[in-house]
């Protein structure tokens, strides 16, 4: 399925719910600006190649827009438009003075050397830096980028426009970047799984996970599970997976994760492929790789009894509802994987006041935050009888479709 008929399916299911009327609904579904633009670069080698840059920004209602930069070979100016959209909704859903945005560039960082990948971003600053900003739209790592990443953003952004450490969150610790930022994905989905668990009358200890994808989201979410007393059966990465029905030895698979950059071939369980991880037998399966991971031709291997997403855009709408008819709880991405934006905002409001937090003070703001988007999603999913998708839904909408009519269009 097309990314963007996804998060039109289920943003169009809860504002038909609302009934916002045809004409809202066109205009929160419609993004702001999209941008598209050339980033060419002179390759170690002396050869000159050229990639394109994506910028989507979908909505500033309730503040400057947010949201990450991917680095992948198929990324499309519609996925941009999708997960600029799952931007806004999940800002607004943990009550962030925020809108949406999302970005990328169609490359291969594998490909690429540390120098060619700082020219690369550099490049792409230089393009886009008249219509981003600390107070208009400020990015964050994404999939295959990185502190340093952000790193050169500040950097290039900063060339034209003086000293501007708020023009992007995730940067290095040393260099403005928050306590707690490269956890605070998994630290996000820890806390809302032990909501969840608790609703559903399971204990963390013992409840087993299957995980796919070990990069960030994947990696963090593993480890935080298991100090928490959780079981890692299963882990997967784009080469392959790995599963132990006993549970992995997580600090073992890290310290194999950072001397071979893959979870294959980690001596503590069985090799198994990519794919396998999600139909493992677990009460937990959290998909924290790319979208679409589950879909109509899938969704009913899955053995899990709650699916938490870490991705964004994991499921698509007709596994979402095969999932909903087997009994299957699917916690969706845009509360499930807000910490990551979450804790960017922290970064911002303290780059913003020249402060710097204590980590506690990150976690212990980030899980009252979580919890009381969890409660408020529950209690609407409750009160309206619907999934907890569908209530994430309601409640961002609500917030944006407010904000929109007050400022006045
Ligand atoms: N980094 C963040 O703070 C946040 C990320 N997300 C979402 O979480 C997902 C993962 O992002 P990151 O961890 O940041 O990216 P990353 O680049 O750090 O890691 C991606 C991981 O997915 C794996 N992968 C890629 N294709 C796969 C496949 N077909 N099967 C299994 N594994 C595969 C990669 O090998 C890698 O381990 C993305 O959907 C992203 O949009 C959501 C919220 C915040
Ligand atoms: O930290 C951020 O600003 C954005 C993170 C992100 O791209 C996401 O939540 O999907």
């Amino acid at each position: 399925m097309h990314a963007l008929e996804g998060i039109h399916y289920y943003f169009r299911k809860a504002a038909r719910i609302m009934d916002v009327g045809e004409r809202i609904e066109t205009l929160l579904a419609t993004p702001l600006r999209e941008v598209k633009v050339q980033v060419s670069i002179e390759l170690d080698n002396g050869e000159i190649r050229t990639f394109i840059g994506y910028r989507t920004q979908h909505d500033n209602s309730r503040g400057p827009m947010k949201g990450g930069l991917r680095y992948h070979p198929t990324i499309t100016q519609d996925e941009c438009v999708a997960l600029a959209s799952l931007m806004t909704w999940k800002t607004a859903v943990v009550n962030l003075p925020y809108g949406g945005a999302k970005g990328g560039i169609a490359v291969d960082p594998t490909q690429l050397s540390m120098k060619e990948m700082e020219r690369l971003t550099r490049k792409y600053v230089d393009q886009i830096q008249d219509v981003i900003g600390p107070t208009r739209d400020i990015a964050a790592p994404d999939v295959n980028t990185n502190p340093q990443v952000m790193a050169w953003i500040m950097d290039q952004y900063s060339r034209y426009h003086g000293h501007s450490p708020a023009i992007v969150t995730g940067k290095p610790a040393e260099l403005y970047g928050t306590r707690g930022r490269d956890s605070a994905t998994g630290r996000g989905l820890l806390y809302i799984t032990r909501e969840i668990l608790r609703d559903a009358g399971m204990p963390m200890k013992g409840t087993r996970f299957a995980i796919q994808g070990f990069g960030n989201v994947g990696s963090h979410t593993a480890q935080l599970l298991w100090q928490d007393g959780g079981v890692v059966i299963a882990v997967s990465d784009v080469y392959g997976g790995v599963y132990n029905p006993q549970g992995l030895d997580v600090p073992g698979l890290f310290e194999h994760v950072k001397r071979t950059g893959t979870v294959t071939g980690f001596g503590g369980g069985q090799a198994c492929a990519s794919e396998d991880v999600l139909f493992s037998d677990c009460d937990v399966l959290i998909p924290a790789a790319l979208g679409h991971a589950l879909n109509r031709n899938n969704a009913n291997a899955v053995r899990a009894r709650l699916v938490i997403e870490g991705a964004n855009g994991p499921t698509d709408p007709e596994a979402d509802e095969i999932l909903d008819k087997r009994g299957v709880l699917v916690v969706p991405d845009i509360l499930a994987n807000a910490g990551g934006v979450t804790v960017s905002y922290y970064e911002w409001v303290q780059n913003l006041q020249h402060l710097s937090w204590e980590e506690d003070r990150v976690n212990a703001e980030l899980e009252r935050t979580m919890k009381e988007a969890y409660d408020r999603v529950a209690q609407l999913a409750r009160s309206r009888k619907v999934t907890l998708r569908t209530a994430a839904f309601i409640l961002a909408i609500g917030r944006v479709g407010k904000a929109t009519v007050l400022r006045g269009i």
